[in-house]
């Protein structure tokens, strides 16, 4: 029988009560973990978010050498640690939600689609050898909804997730057989009708923040 490995995150049932909002899990795959998230931003805290990082954008870029890829043609910014009362708010909520320590976070990540761009497939963990404190879970939060295309699509898995607004698609790669870790390679499927805006967590497998 196949062993099922540990999970980071922690639920029972369909619900997860945080401090401030009560979210719920609509869609689920047991290993790797990927589920699917309603009601974890508000429709105020996910215009207020796109609003914010508006003219701070920047074409994205890649891993360690800050080189400009097409690997992901979007635009992309990071907030501030705690940069203000509402993402302070929603860091909290993000890091209880991903049953994380806050110092484990990277600062909040909004990334900017416009029609025809994407993100190829890639992994969130850098695979490197001699990474020290790597990347062990991601939260995918959408801020607007989607006509045609954007999905976040898991290639391995045959798995693709439709953003809408507010919700978000959570996933895992801290498990001891790399197989289970591998199967989260995911794409940003292209743009085709609109624009497509998220904000993603990426959390470390030890302290990233000095507070
Ligand atoms: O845009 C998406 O759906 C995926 C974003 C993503 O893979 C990332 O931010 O690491
Ligand atoms: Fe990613």
């Amino acid at each position: 029988m196949a062993i099922i490995e540990q999970t980071i995150f922690n639920s029972v049932g369909n619900k997860i009560m945080t401090k401030d909002k009560e979210i719920l899990i609509v869609g689920k795959m047991v290993e790797p973990l990927i589920l699917i998230l309603d009601n974890v931003l508000s429709f105020a805290e996910c215009d207020a978010l796109i609003d914010l990082a508006s003219n701070r954008m920047k074409r994205a870029k890649i891993g360690g050498s800050h080189v400009v890829s097409d690997i992901r043609t979007s635009s992309n910014m990071f907030f501030e640690e705690s940069e203000n009362e509402m993402i302070a708010t929603i860091e909290t909520r993000v890091s209880e939600l991903m049953n994380i320590p806050i110092s484990h976070a990277e600062p909040l990540q909004i990334l900017h689609y416009k029609t025809g761009e994407q993100y190829h497939p890639h992994f969130d963990y850098f695979t490197s050898e001699n990474v020290v404190n790597n990347r062990i879970s991601t939260l995918v939060m959408y801020l607007n909804d989607m006509a045609i295309g954007g999905e976040t699509f898991f290639p391995s898995l045959g798995l693709a997730v439709s953003p809408k607004k507010g919700s978000a698609v959570y996933f895992e790669y801290f498990y001891n057989d790399t197989r289970l870790n591998e199967l989260t390679l995911h794409a940003g499927n292209p743009v085709e009708v609109g624009e497509k805006w998220v904000a993603t967590q990426w959390m470390r497998r030890q302290r990233h923040r000095d507070m």
